[in-house]
């Protein structure tokens, strides 16, 4: 009959192993883990001592706290942990162990009775157990293949270590990097089973406090595919920006979610689930107990629980002022967007400068704010500095682009509307955009385009300061600040009857107008701005800086899709950018930025030497070097003119010029 081995027989047996291993060279075919075994093999070409006796490395004194300085944020999280489990273990002669990513031991708690014993082996504070130090042990081992392993008596590839049964797990951060690791050692003879099984379940849970502590200012979706595993350490967790954005999923949403989820970040919630954001949201707040059956877009479903601070009609008064301070309140996306205030959208160009003096008398005023401009002047970003310098601020920042949503689903998008109210409407209704502004601010974004039916609604929920959902039969009052947005003149819609002259001066409180980037004299300030948001968004450490010749280009070209597109092709010359490349150079501008031609690729600087403001290229696509300015400036003017059909405005809209400027340098009377 077969008996299970002793620890004592076990030990034996590995012992013999490891002495064929290191005196013969033979490899075990069996009675060895791969893991193990592949990590004997690592230690062997790294020429680790498996017999050295003397002291391995590690840190002094100043080493360890500075260590623990760098990761100060896992030792604060895993100090509570450990102690639990310590706790569960105390007796059993054993010690938990946490070592930085370099396997270097931070903190440790022991059982007196082991500590001891413990110390021989150097199992303490500033010492290293990476592999090379020490050859094959749990927390070196664990590092190594960044999996938990357990490492029991003679797998220690050093000889004094075959008297400890070790127990690791790597714990990482929310975006994948390996953080450290955590173990439980203690003496073979006190080999427990399950404790492999404790330290996975403890990493889980100290991965799973580091995710919330990274996005304390997101909304959080635990969910699972069954519904008794949410809220359990089992549970996938999100991390969703209040506009919808998936910020973060942690490993176990990524393994549920699997290709759904492109790449954890950036990903809009709509391309995950079918459920849409705002319902989710509606149905989780109101009710937070309650698990939400959400259907994937692959059509499974899972169950999942909201964990947010999103303000909510009706709900403010409910809950404490501090608790308010951490809502998503409609985040926007970037860290930099995510702070910009009416004061950091100054970069010295004095056109700007006055929007934005008169916008910052308006703030706590109860004026409704209407902002023109060119498309991509930054008008939303503008509202967004007006939400966040206001008393609103900590409310939500709710955008609507009218454009963008079909005519007959608009009165149910601003309106919300109740369970059944018509074919098509989900059973639980949905809370419309007005009434999710509740508390904060709501931007239309191009008013102008706004259906003339849906403005008659729309103004009496801005006289009456009340929505009424569709289907509905009672109002809900709202309390919102309205900020609009149009890159039509709303002045003209009116004259030629498409906007209504009533909700006109509704909306218009205060207007201010954005200058369009060709007009700007801070174009230097705002590339710098720019460029530092990109290069601490994709993680750069070193500093770049924009070639002169690239910036004079900046500085002459037109911009017809204004900040936007200097936005963009900022993001790809960082993109394009070697790992030791510091200036950014032509090469890394886009190549349509010149036209079809790539010989212009070569000359932005003899573009930029162009004496009107705003031409993009010479026209006529030949070198502009060599001639003088006046001969460049007629050749462009010529060929523009022949590209518009002769059309006066638009040639001027291109050269971006004012209409007089090209009469007057055509000779001509306007
Ligand atoms: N001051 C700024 N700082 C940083 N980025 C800016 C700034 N202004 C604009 N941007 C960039 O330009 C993009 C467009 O801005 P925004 O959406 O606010 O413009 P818009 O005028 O509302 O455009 P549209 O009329 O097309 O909706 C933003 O996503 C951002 O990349």
């Amino acid at each position: 009959m077969g008996q299970f081995p002793t620890p004592e027989t076990q030990v034996m047996r590995l012992a013999e192993l490891r002495r064929r291993f290191l005196e013969l060279g033979q490899v075990p075919e069996d009675g060895l883990t791969p893991t193990v075994l592949k990590s004997w093999q690592r230690c062997r070409e790294l020429g680790v001592a498996a017999g050295d006796r003397h002291e391995q490395g590690g840190t002094g004194r100043a080493g360890l706290s500075e260590a623990r300085e760098r990761s100060e944020s896992l030792l604060n999280h895993a100090s509570g942990i450990m102690e639990h489990i310590f706790e569960q273990i105390r007796a059993s002669g054993s010690m938990v162990l946490l070592a930085d990513a370099e396997g270097l031991i931070l903190h440790g708690l022991g059982d007196p009775d082991f500590v001891g014993r413990a110390n021989r082996v150097a199992l303490q504070p500033g010492a290293s157990w990476s592999e090379t130090d020490r050859g094959t042990n749990a927390i070196g081992t664990a590092l190594a293949e960044g999996a938990a392993v357990e490492v029991f008596g003679h797998e220690h590839y050093l000889e004094r270590n075959g008297v400890l049964t070790c127990s690791a797990a790597p714990v990482f951060d929310p975006s994948g990097l390996l953080l450290g690791v955590l173990d439980i050692s203690a003496d073979y003879r006190n080999y427990q089973r399950h404790t492999l099984g404790l330290v996975r379940l403890a990493v889980r849970l100290l991965e799973r406090r580091l995710f919330e502590a990274e996005h304390a200012r997101q909304i959080l979706l635990g969910f699972h595919s069954r519904p008794e595993c949410v809220g359990g350490l089992q549970e996938a967790m999100l991390a969703v920006a209040a506009d919808g954005e998936i910020i973060a999923a942690d490993a176990a949403a990524r393994e549920l979610l699997g290709p759904l989820l492109a790449s954890g970040r950036g990903t809009a919630f709509g391309n995950v689930f079918k459920t849409a954001f705002g319902i989710a949201m509606d149905r989780g707040a109101r009710d937070p107990s309650s698990l939400l059956a959400l259907e994937l877009r692959n059509g499974a479903t899972v169950y999942a629980r909201l964990r947010t601070t999103l303000l909510w009609p009706g709900s403010r008064s409910e809950r404490p002022a501090g608790e308010r301070n951490g809502t998503a309140a409609q985040a926007p996306r970037a860290q930099g967007v995510a702070a910009t205030t009416l004061h950091t959208l100054a970069t010295g160009d004095a056109g700007l400068q006055r929007a934005l003096d008169r916008a910052a008398r308006t703030l706590g005023k109860d004026i409704p704010l209407l902002i023109q401009g060119e498309s991509g002047v930054g008008k939303e970003l503008f509202a967004r500095a007006v939400h966040n310098s206001g008393p609103r601020r900590d409310g939500p920042f709710v955008a609507v682009n009218c454009a963008a949503i079909p005519e007959n689903l608009i009165e149910s998008e601003l309106f919300g509307y109740t369970g059944g109210a018509f074919t098509g409407a989900r059973r639980e209704g949905a809370v419309g955009r007005i009434q999710q502004a509740h508390g904060g601010t709501l931007f239309l974004d191009e008013i102008g385009d706004m259906p003339l039916g849906m403005q008659a609604r729309l103004l009496r929920v801005l006289q009456e300061r009340c929505v009424t959902p569709v289907g509905a039969s009672r109002q809900v009052a709202v309390d919102i600040s309205l900020v609009c947005a149009t890159h039509r003149l709303l002045r003209e819609a009116v004259r030629d009857g498409s906007f209504r002259e009533d909700l006109y001066y509704r909306v218009n409180g205060l207007t201010v107008t954005l200058p369009p980037l060709r007009e700007r004299s801070d174009i230097g300030a705002l590339v710098d701005k720019l460029l530092a948001d990109e290069l601490a968004d994709a993680g750069f450490r070193r500093k770049v800086v924009v070639g002169e010749e690239v910036m004079r280009f900046f500085e002459g070209y037109a911009w017809p899709g204004n900040v936007r597109q200097l936005h963009n092709v900022i993001r790809v010359a960082v993109a394009l950018l070697d790992e030791d490349e510091t200036e950014i150079l032509p090469q890394h501008l886009p190549e349509e930025l010149f036209g079809a031609d790539p010989a212009d690729l070569r000359r932005p600087a003899a573009l930029a030497e162009s004496p009107l403001p705003g031409y993009g290229r010479p026209a006529s696509g030949g070198a502009a070097v060599g001639r003088s300015l006046d001969e460049v400036e007629r050749e462009t003017i010529a060929a523009v003119m022949q590209e518009v059909g002769g059309n006066v405005s638009a040639a001027a809209r291109r050269l971006g010029i004012s209409r007089n400027t090209l009469y007057r340098k055509l000779g001509r009377n306007p």
